[in-house]
């Protein structure tokens, strides 16, 4: 019988793909942006953590939306890569931050017996070595490549069985920020499953309390990594700037416009009025 591509890679090199700027700057910097208004204390020291069904449980569900296609990207490549017969499907996906002192031993990603379902693995690089963290370097145990620099827009993909034992040097300065997600061959553990469900349950829960009035929360200013003058001319698809808001039912009104305008950034100087619904 012959070996299948997976195995076939197994035994002659390591079943591991390194791809430079899968990601754009622009993808990379939106996710961040959702990171950082995001986040909670990981589940290690030093490590935060942005899951999706964190973001649908603190009504940013808005934020979902940029990870929809880099998802789908990431599994198509995943499936080519290693020959899938099958469709696979996402097991989880979450921006991972490591602060000074984090770091991680040698271990494969399927290395608990509650964790077996993890059959691969795809670590995006949202950040760079030496620009926005120092220490943090990837290392392989065996085979080609030995090392990884991260650097934004990068990707590594690998299984996560114990073909590819690695570890993370300690971060000494800054922060490093990755969009980590494990893939299953195991429908039962659909992370988009799950997520849909939650996404009906907080609609649903949301539709029976409608008169119930909240505060907007809009992220603040210091999370926007271009100036506002600069922000008119940038076509960065979905404005994450004002989501906290609309999830909740509100939007800005312009007075001078006689409008909602809430899809564009230059509202932000013209005089305004917050409105609720539509
Ligand atoms: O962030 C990385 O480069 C890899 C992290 C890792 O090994 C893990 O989360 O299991
Ligand atoms: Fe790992």
């Amino acid at each position: 019988m012959l070996p299948s591509r997976e195995m076939g890679a197994k035994s002659l090199k390591p079943p591991r793909l390194i791809l430079h700027n899968f990601l754009t700057s622009e993808e990379c910097k939106e996710l961040e942006f959702i990171h950082k208004s995001s986040s909670t204390v990981g589940y290690r020291p030093n490590v935060f953590s942005t899951t999706l069904s964190h973001l649908i449980a603190t009504n940013s569900s808005p934020f979902l939306i940029p990870f929809v296609p880099i998802r789908e990207k990431l599994k198509e490549k995943v499936e080519n890569f290693f020959g899938c017969e099958y469709e696979l499907c996402i097991e989880f996906t979450g921006l991972i931050s490591w602060c000074r002192g984090a770091c991680i031993g040698w271990h494969s990603d399927d290395n608990r017996p509650y964790l077996k379902q993890r059959h691969f693995t795809a670590v995006c690089y949202l950040n760079s070595y030496g620009k926005d963290f120092k220490g943090g370097l990837f290392h392989f145990q065996d085979g080609e490549p030995t090392t990884l620099v991260p650097m934004a827009g990068d990707v590594a993909i690998y299984t996560a069985d114990s073909c590819n034992i690695h570890a993370v040097d300690e971060i000494i300065e800054g922060e490093r920020l990755t969009l980590t997600l494990w893939f299953s061959r195991d429908s039962a553990h659909d992370e988009d499953a799950k997520l849909i469900s939650l996404l009906s349950k907080t609609m649903l829960h949301s539709s029976i309390n409608m008169p119930e009035v909240k505060p907007p929360m809009l992220a603040s200013i210091n999370m926007y990594w271009f100036s506002l003058d600069l922000a008119s001319h940038q076509q960065l698809g979905f404005d994450i700037c004002l989501a906290r808001m609309h999830v909740l039912g509100f939007d800005v009104w312009s007075c001078q416009a006689e409008g909602l305008l809430s899809d564009s950034t230059e509202i932000l100087m013209e005089p305004l009025q917050l409105v609720r619904g539509k």
